[in-house]
């Protein structure tokens, strides 16, 4: 059988005044396309950050692509994309290009002037998130949406298996979250890339993605998104930490409250 992408067992960590995550145990298989959801101070961010090897769990293990987190090497084929880079500062004079380069530089130094495959690997990167017409635009005139796309072509360019996302649709506009979603599901489906991501947006998020995983502090749902209606009313109350409305058919319109 082949090992998971990312494989989680009993993790728990505390920051220092705060329990975050008590005795989570989940997992990534390739292909896969994950949303956690949760409300905020669930610990969402903080499981990421464990993921990535950002942050070390107080307790418990995770292996990456069957290799204890400790010993794994190949870090580029884990991307990110974090909460904060779509905050980005609007007086920063970079072309798309430059910043989309800047994944690659991670992987090679840094470059004084691009060679040419680098410029075909940036290029093919922007058509993945369809933002190649922008290649040499300033960032600080694009829309939150189009910057958010850029940054994850910069993390695209470096080639990962698995692409990790904090929250990346805050900043865009309502009427683009849809489109943006449909971008990411294109890159699961047609690029292959398996996509975890943190999000509020169940709503929008449920139609696309394969996966789900209900959290606060500990795992109170996860499975196939088509099983989420088989959450009981106990499990939603204590995963929301107040009573929500049942999230709806699946396939067609979800919401909580
Ligand atoms: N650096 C830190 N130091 C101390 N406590 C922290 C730190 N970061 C997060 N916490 C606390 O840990 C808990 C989990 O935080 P985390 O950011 O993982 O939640 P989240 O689900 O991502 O929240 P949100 O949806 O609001 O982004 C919260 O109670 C938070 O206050």
């Amino acid at each position: 059988m082949v090992a998971p992408l990312i494989e989680i067992k009993d993790i728990s960590f505390e920051y220092e005044q705060t329990k975050a995550l008590e005795n989570i145990s989940m997992s990534v298989q390739e292909g896969d396309f994950l949303a956690i959801l949760g409300p905020n101070g669930s610990g969402k961010s903080t499981l990421l950050k464990i993921m990535l090897g950002l942050i070390k769990p107080t307790k418990g293990s995770i292996k990456l692509f069957g290799v204890d987190s400790k010993q794994f090497k190949n870090r580029e084929w884990v991307g990110y994309v974090s909460q904060k880079s779509n905050s980005f500062n609007s007086g920063f004079p970079a072309t798309v290009e430059e910043v989309v380069a800047g994944g690659l530089a991670k992987k090679s130094g840094l470059f004084r002037r691009l060679p040419k495959s680098a410029r075909e690997d940036v290029k093919e990167a922007l058509e993945a998130v369809g933002m190649e017409a922008f290649i040499d635009r300033s960032v600080s005139e694009l829309s939150g949406g189009q910057q958010q796309r850029v940054f994850i072509a910069r993390a695209l360019v470096a080639k990962p298996k698995v692409l990790i996302l904090d929250e990346p649709t805050v900043g865009i506009d309502h009427q683009n979250v849809q489109s943006f979603y449909n971008m990411l599901a294109s890159l699961n489906r047609d690029k292959k890339i398996t996509l975890v991501l943190v999000t509020h947006d169940v709503d929008t998020v449920t139609d696309r993605i394969t996966h789900v995983a209900c959290l606060n502090q500990t795992i109170h749902f996860h499975g196939f998104k088509e099983q989420l209606h088989t959450m009981s009313d106990e499990q939603r109350e204590a995963w929301y930490g107040h009573s929500v409305r049942k999230i709806h058919h699946v396939g067609g319109s979800h919401s909580h409250a």
